[in-house]
């Protein structure tokens, strides 16, 4: 073996890398330590991933632990390359002679220039030569919808920084739309609302935690459960804890989830009339990690009159959709965008 194909779902919160014939080989977070002031990853390059997610917001004063791509792209150049050099390492390994081939999938949304920062940190981190594929697509595949039939397909993929949601069918995006609100967006606004309302300051992490334990998009029934949350007072500058409900964790998520209803309702009013019946009796599938905040199918049911269900394990779809691309890497590679074209 000379060389490995892999594939990775780069994303604002969770790297994924497939490789060739062996599945899901690393799912770690989009974190990386580097010494404050300056772009060098600690550990000698290790401090990446799960380590360096331990350290955010814990970090003393000269240790920063960075994510670098906000709402889906990159927003520090030098550390994602750094991310992305260490996982393309870590998989590759030192078996291999020549750099690996990769698919990487990226938002629909993003422009040009974005795209070409993708391939070059891809290229400088060693691989020899990068395609790249659009996010929707491959969480289709990976939700192994039949994207190549002459019906329509939809997909709502709700990631950390991105919404993307698309029509697809004989294997082209007919309508996509992509909006840069997503589950980041629901930890910001639980933050607000801990200030706002008990001038609380929380963390990103804890914020996420009371998203994941008691956060909603719908009522679930009469015994909604509660949380202890523990964060700073804004006044006394002190520790302590209180108590919130699942009913104001769901209104303080209300803007974000109705900017993501609104994607979705504008995507089916653009849809051709023919693709819009199929969709009748296809309805929509959601991936994506944010997808799994309770009620969030009901909500998008509600709002647009379809049938919705969640893909089987929706953080992995695009990881499993991007394998399937290095299945047909040969068959398919003159139609994905590469490092080869020009931008
Ligand atoms: N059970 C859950 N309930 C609500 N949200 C969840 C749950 N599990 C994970 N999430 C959220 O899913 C998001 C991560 O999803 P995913 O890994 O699909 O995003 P990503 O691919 O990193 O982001 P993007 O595609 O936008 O670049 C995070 O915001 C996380 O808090």
């Amino acid at each position: 073996m000379f060389s490995i194909d892999m594939g990775i779902d780069l994303g604002t919160c969770n790297t994924l890398v497939c490789v060739k014939g062996e599945g899901i080989v690393l799912n770690e977070p989009s974190v990386v330590a580097v010494k404050k002031g300056t772009n060098r990853v600690l550990q000698n390059g290790n401090a990446v991933g799960l380590v360096a997610k331990e350290m955010l917001g814990k970090t003393p004063g000269s240790i920063t632990a960075i994510r670098p791509l906000k709402d889906g792209v990159i927003s520090d150049f030098e550390v994602t390359e750094a991310m992305l050099s260490y996982f393309i390492r870590r998989v590759h390994g030192r078996k291999h002679f020549i750099g690996p081939r990769v698919v990487i999938a990226i938002p629909s949304g993003i422009t040009a220039v974005e795209k070409r920062a993708v391939l070059q940190s891809a290229e400088r981190a060693g691989a020899r030569r990068t395609y790249l594929v659009e996010e929707p697509m491959a969480a289709a595949i990976g939700a192994g919808l039949p994207v190549t039939e002459p019906t329509a397909s939809m997909i709502v993929d709700i990631g950390g920084g991105t919404t993307e949601v698309a029509i697809i069918s004989l294997a082209d995006i007919s309508v996509c739309k992509s909006v840069r609100t997503a589950g980041d967006d629901f930890d910001e606004a639980i933050i607000n609302h801990m200030k706002k309302t008990y001038n609380m300051a929380i963390g990103e992490q804890m914020a996420e935690r009371i998203k994941i334990e008691i956060g909603s998009a719908s009522v679930m029934g009469d015994n909604e459960p509660s949380m202890d949350v523990r964060g700073r007072d804004m006044i006394s500058g002190l520790p302590r804890k209180t108590v919130v409900t699942t009913e104001e964790i769901r209104e303080a998520l209300q803007e974000p989830v109705t900017n993501i209803i609104d994607a979705v309702t504008q995507t089916l009013e653009q849809a051709e009339p023919e693709l819009a019946a199929d969709l009748v009796d296809n309805g929509i599938t959601m991936a994506g990690g944010s997808s799994l905040l309770r009620g969030l199918p009901n909500v998008i049911a509600n709002a647009t009159g379809l049938d919705v269900r969640l893909a089987e394990d929706p953080l992995t779809c695009v990881a499993r959709g991007t394998s399937v691309y290095l299945e047909n890497l040969e068959l398919w590679k003159e139609t994905m965008e590469s490092d080869a074209d020009d931008l």
